[in-house]
Order: structure tokens, then C-alpha cells, then sequence
């Protein structure tokens, strides 16, 4: 894999301006039908960046209440049987009706269980898959693989021909978390560089990007790819600021919000860090 010249890192950084005004302006609102560790901080980032949380997950409100939404986030992470038909159920519908919709496989290689139902969801289109390196690689594979739960034994970088291919069988954009974030429709592959090390030290950040992409795609549909990579650089730039003022996980948490909610112009022009690979 090669890095390309770094010529369009100008281009990104409006990229990713323009999809957080536009997020800030429209306030999307997004369905999270998630594990019971990531509500609170998932539903915080979503607030801090502009958008609507929303942790409806009732099979018995779907009908009612999805068609309502912008887009929908499905995290597998604390699954039980009695969640996977409301699961199915939202991603079915936000299909129908032409709404984003975005999966993140959580532990997927935890057990066949969870494997089964992920790749029962890929089959109702999600627009993007987001996860972490081992996730991504067992999910592509569709085996149990090496994982430690929740957490990567892998690289992101070990992950990205196993996110092609996952790309180009399924359709969705498929994003893999880690040192560099990247990218890929199947074709092209760009890696956001934004991000700190001690995010990984933070339960459910992964869980929380992964609303946020489905918040940025919510707010351009058809550019789902420029969004996914958008959503991931300022995540990791609000972590980046953060970091600065933060003294461990803890109070990285609340300062990664604080971050997100205060992000200026100015700063993601000049710090949002996306480049091309092939
Ligand atoms: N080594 C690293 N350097 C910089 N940023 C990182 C690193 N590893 C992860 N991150 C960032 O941490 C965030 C969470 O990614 P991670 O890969 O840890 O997700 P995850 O394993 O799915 O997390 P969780 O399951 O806890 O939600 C992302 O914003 C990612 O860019
Ligand atoms: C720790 C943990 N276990 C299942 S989901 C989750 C949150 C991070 O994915
Ligand atoms: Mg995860």
C-alpha cells in the first residue's frame, strides 16, 4: 500500500468543514440502536457535534418512530436474541425508504452468534460498516478469527485488503478505526490521520465515531465516502485538542466532547490530515 502525494489535504479539510456546518445547521436526527456501554457517550458526541440522539430500539416503536430519523446506527456490541429483529427490522425500513444507515460490527469475532447476526445485517445494505481492525478482518472473512473482544489485535493498515473486499461484496463504504482510520468504497482508499492513542483508553469511542459518520452521511447521502472519512478526521482532531488539556482517559472523555462542541473553522482547515492510498 502507498501513500499518495499529499496534495489534496486542503480539499479534505473544506470537505470536512462544510459537512460539519451542515451537521451544526441541520441537526439530523439519528436512531441508535446500541450496546448498553456506548448509550451515554455515543448520545454526548452526537449532541456536541450538532446532531439529535435518539436510543430507540423497541421493535414495537420502529414503524412509528424510524421513518422520523435521518439515518440509523446499529452496534452489535452487548447483542442478545431478543434485539436482532429490532435491529433488522430499522435497518430494513431505513432501506426501504432510501435513509443512511450504518453498522458497526462490535466484537463480531467474539462468536458465532454475533457473526451470524452481522452478516445477516450486510445483507440489508448498510451504508457504511465501521469497525476496528480484527473486527473488520473477521467480519470479511466471515470467521471467528483472532479478536480480544471488543478491542483490535490488529493493526488498521492489516485490515484494509479485507476492507476491500468486504467493500466490494457488500456495497457499503467500509471504514477501519485505528492509528490511521481508513477508508475504502472498494476502489479508492484514503486514510484519516487525525487521533490519539489514549482514545483507545476511553470505552465506546470507536462506538461513538461511528454515530458520528452516520451523523455526517445523514447530511450528504450520496457523498457517503467523503463523509466517512470527514466524520473520522474530526473525531480524531477533537481527541487530538483534547489531549491537550486532558490528564488521562477520564478527563480525556469529557475534553474529547468539550472539543467537538467547540471546533472552529480555523482549526479543521488547517488540521485535518486525509490522504489518498493505493
Ligand atoms: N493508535 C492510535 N492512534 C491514534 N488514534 C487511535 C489509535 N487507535 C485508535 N484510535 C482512535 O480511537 C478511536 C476508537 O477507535 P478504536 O479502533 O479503538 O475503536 P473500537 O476498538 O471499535 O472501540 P470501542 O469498541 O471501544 O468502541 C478512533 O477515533 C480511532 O481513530
Ligand atoms: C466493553 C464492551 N463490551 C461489549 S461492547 C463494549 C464497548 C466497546 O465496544
Ligand atoms: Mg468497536
Amino acid at each position: 500500500m502507498t501513500e499518495q502525494e499529499d496534495t489534496n489535504t486542503n480539499t479534505w479539510g473544506s470537505t470536512s468543514w462544510t459537512r460539519l456546518s451542515s451537521l451544526r445547521q441541520q441537526s439530523p436526527l439519528i436512531q441508535c440502536i446500541t450496546n448498553l456501554v456506548s448509550m451515554d457517550i455515543m448520545a454526548n458526541t452526537l449532541l456536541a457535534a450538532g446532531a439529535s440522539p435518539a436510543m430507540v430500539h423497541s421493535i414495537l416503536e420502529i414503524p412509528d418512530f424510524t421513518p422520523h430519523t435521518q439515518a440509523v446506527v446499529i452496534n452489535v456490541g452487548t447483542l442478545t436474541p431478543d434485539w436482532l429483529p429490532a435491529m433488522k427490522a430499522a435497518a430494513g425500513l431505513a432501506n426501504q425508504l432510501g435513509k443512511p444507515w450504518v453498522l458497526d460490527p462490535a466484537a463480531v469475532g467474539a462468536s458465532g452468534f454475533r457473526l451470524k447476526a452481522c452478516l445477516e445485517l450486510i445483507e440489508l445494505k448498510p451504508t457504511v460498516v465501521r469497525g476496528n481492525g480484527s473486527e473488520i478482518i473477521a467480519l470479511s472473512m466471515a470467521s471467528l478469527g483472532s479478536t480480544k473482544g471488543a478491542d483490535s489485535l490488529h493493526e488498521s493498515s492489516d485490515a484494509v485488503e479485507a476492507a476491500k473486499s468486504l467493500a466490494k461484496s457488500s456495497g457499503s463504504i467500509v471504514a477501519i478505526s485505528g492509528s490511521v482510520d481508513f477508508v475504502t468504497d472498494g476502489q479508492r482508499v484514503v486514510g484519516a490521520h487525525n487521533g490519539v492513542p489514549m482514545l483507545q483508553k476511553i470505552t465506546a469511542t470507536g462506538c461513538a465515531v461511528t454515530a458520528l459518520i452516520a451523523a455526517f452521511v445523514a447530511t450528504d447521502p450520496t457523498h457517503a465516502f467523503e463523509a466517512t472519512a470527514s466524520a473520522l478526521s474530526v473525531f480524531g482532531l477533537a481527541g487530538e485538542i483534547g489531549m491537550g488539556l486532558a490528564k488521562g482517559p477520564a478527563s480525556l472523555r469529557m475534553h474529547l466532547i468539550d472539543s467537538l462542541h467547540g471546533l472552529d473553522q480555523e482549526t479543521v482547515l488547517q488540521r485535518v490530515k486525509i490522504t489518498s492510498f493505493s
